[in-house]
């Protein structure tokens, strides 16, 4: 396991719908330049524990968290948190692409012109330079001013991956960034995010076990809201300590 100190912390969080205890005291480490795994069931609380990491389910009405979550050594959920800053430091890939209905080139320029960048040559050298890491210039460069939409599934995936990389996060949290995908844009998206992780700390819910033994370095298991087992990807894969681990790995549930 990594001894650095880890670039996200989340000690005994809870999250609760409502009344509805969705995350039952989750306590994992995430380290700089990791990739990391989110598994289980559906309904496990996967989607809502990635969320809790750039506070975006501050955006769902009668939610409450309690336990600690840090970013950086801060505390993300104190009230002197500025959540703008926080989501542009830890940016989000959604399952479904989701670009803006703009142009692919004012899709990631756009945080950018938000920030009140105004240089045009920085700007157009920043979107080239973000759709190069995302692997999708190629595809692109010859329709810059065409509407995102007008990509294939695989492609807007990226172009959105490139709006983030943009805006220079320092973690990216992927909720299925490929369960949308064929499997040719998937094997694209997997072989980038694995370069990516030269510079980038990511974190993956995924359904597909073959997907998170192929790119990630860690892996947590969850189940009805409780973290059940953490540790390296090929143990888990191979050795797992706990039989809930092994049954769903194993394909005997959920
Ligand atoms: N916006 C919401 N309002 C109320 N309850 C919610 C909301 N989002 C999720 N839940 C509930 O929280 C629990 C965990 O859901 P979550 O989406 O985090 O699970 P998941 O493991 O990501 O599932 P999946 O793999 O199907 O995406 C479920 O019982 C779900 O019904």
């Amino acid at each position: 396991m990594n001894s650095t100190k880890p670039i996200i912390e989340t000690r005994d969080v809870h999250l609760y719908y409502g009344k509805n205890e969705a995350l039952k005291g989750i306590s994992l480490d995430f380290h700089k330049k990791e990739i990391t795994a989110l598994i289980g069931p559906s309904g496990c609380g996967k989607s809502t524990y990635l969320r809790t990491l750039n506070r975006m389910n501050d955006l769902i009405p009668d939610v409450t968290v309690t336990g600690k979550i840090s970013f950086n050594d801060q505390d993300i959920y104190s009230p002197q948190m500025d959540t703008v800053e926080l989501r542009k430091k830890v940016g989000m890939v959604f399952q479904q692409p989701n670009p803006f209905p703009f142009s692919v080139f004012d899709n990631v320029a756009y945080g950018l012109r938000i920030a009140g960048m105004k240089d045009k040559e920085k700007i157009a050298r920043i979107v080239e330079e973000s759709l190069k890491k995302a692997a999708v210039w190629d595809d692109v460069k010859d329709k810059l001013n065409q509407s995102a939409l007008s990509l294939s599934g695989g492609q807007q995936q990226r172009v959105c991956i490139a709006r983030v990389l943009a805006i220079e996060p320092e973690v990216i949290l992927l909720d299925e960034p490929t369960s949308a995908l064929d499997p040719i844009s998937s094997a694209q998206i997997e072989r980038m995010l694995m370069e990516l992780k030269e510079d980038y700390t990511m974190i993956i819910v995924t359904h597909n076990m073959q997907q998170a033994s192929r790119i990630s370095d860690n892996t947590a298991f969850f189940l009805n809201g409780e973290l059940i087992e953490f540790g390296e990807t090929s143990q888990i894969f191979t050795n797992p300590k706990e039989k809930q681990t092994e049954d769903y790995i194993s394909g005997r549930f959920g």
